[in-house]
């Protein structure tokens, strides 16, 4: 397993606010990551300081081994766009594309000008008088045929509509597959580009709150629906994230520990008990795992997560909501 990059203790500090704080992240080269978090989480800064385009308050950052900062050996290896990304004033998308040729090594021409035309991107029309999606239409197709090996998209498709965006996700999946390298995306819409990620980091409050691939984290959690006792039992030792009661029946959303065993009989012993077992879905889970980093003395086990009680309000009762607990960081 080879490292496309190596943060180290990294902080960022401005005066009113710690962006990150104290992290330590690896990104595997060849791999599609997800940088996942809250508003205000730190993924920005995190990319930008990684992309060398930001300063570190203190710690190391390493790409491909060297340090990013006004470095030229490693500096035309990343491509990083954002959704605000600049231009050259007055300039038209053909002059961002010819800027890009000349940034990046492994620049597509032929493929920016096919993209350009799946996208619609208006040629006779200056980026800054283009509408918000035709903007984040020319954002993306520099992140795709710049073809870097390290690329980051901080949400340049959030002014996509979504038939758009769509073709952003397979355009973006065709090319990474014949040209495999690292791509780093953030999005809050999470479920949406779910298909495309291998690995998630999940960043909370300046701090990772996980980094795991995809699968093993799917893996690890389920949604359980049925009667209370049941549940609970059927929870065991996981961890509830979130759980909800309506009158008698708590349905609660619990994550195995990394680790910790799977229980082959589990769909067995939940049918005998009536609870369904129901997968969750990624966005779901991410929810779940950065509210509840945002509750800050409500930590529920899996014996504690308020539960109805036997003689509990009826069915019509509002849901009770608690949430789970604040971390969750594996290796
Ligand atoms: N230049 C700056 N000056 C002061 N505070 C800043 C600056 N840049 C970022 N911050 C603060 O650092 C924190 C992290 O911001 P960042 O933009 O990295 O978050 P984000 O996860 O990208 O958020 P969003 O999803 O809303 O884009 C926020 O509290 C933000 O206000």
């Amino acid at each position: 397993m080879t490292n496309a990059i190596d943060i180290t203790h990294l902080s960022r500090h401005h005066r009113d606010a710690t962006a990150l704080d104290d992290v330590t992240v690896s990104f595997e080269a060849g791999v599609i990551h997800g940088l996942l978090g809250r508003n205000g989480a730190g993924k920005t800064s995190l990319m930008s300081i990684a992309s060398g385009q930001d300063w570190p308050s203190t710690g190391d950052v390493r790409v491909f081994g060297l340090r990013p900062h006004e470095n030229e050996q490693v500096l035309p290896r990343i491509c990083f766009v954002r959704e605000d990304q600049r231009y050259i004033e007055d300039s038209f998308a053909r002059h961002a594309f010819k800027a890009a040729a000349m940034a990046y090594p492994h620049w597509d021409a032929d493929l920016a000008e096919r993209l350009a035309e799946d996208f619609q991107v208006p040629a006779r029309t200056r980026i800054k008088k283009m509408s918000r999606g035709q903007r984040s239409a020319v954002a993306v197709i520099l992140g795709i045929a710049s073809r870097a090996d390290v690329t980051f998209f901080d949400e340049p498709y959030m002014g996509l509509d979504a038939v758009a965006r769509q073709l952003f996700y397979d355009r973006l999946l065709q090319d990474y597959t014949e040209y495999p390298r690292t791509l780093i995306l953030s999005t809050h819409l999470i479920d949406e580009l779910a298909h495309l990620l291998e690995n998630v980091v999940v960043i909370d409050r300046g701090r990772i709150l996980l980094d795991e691939p995809v699968e093993s984290l799917r893996g690890r959690a389920v949604t359980l629906v049925g009667p209370a006792d049941a549940v609970l039992s059927l929870a065991g030792s996981r961890r509830v994230l979130h759980s909800e009661s309506m009158g008698r029946t708590l349905r609660a959303t619990v994550l195995r520990a990394p680790g910790q065993t799977e229980d082959p009989f589990e769909e067995q012993r939940a049918r005998a008990d009536g609870v369904e077992v129901l997968p969750v879905s990624l966005q779901q889970l991410i929810v779940h795992l950065t509210s509840a980093g945002a509750s800050s003395s409500s930590s529920s086990s899996p014996s504690s997560p308020s539960p109805p009680p036997p003689t509990g309000p009826g069915p019509d009762a509002p849901a009770v909501t608690t949430t789970g607990p604040s971390s969750e960081v594996s290796s």
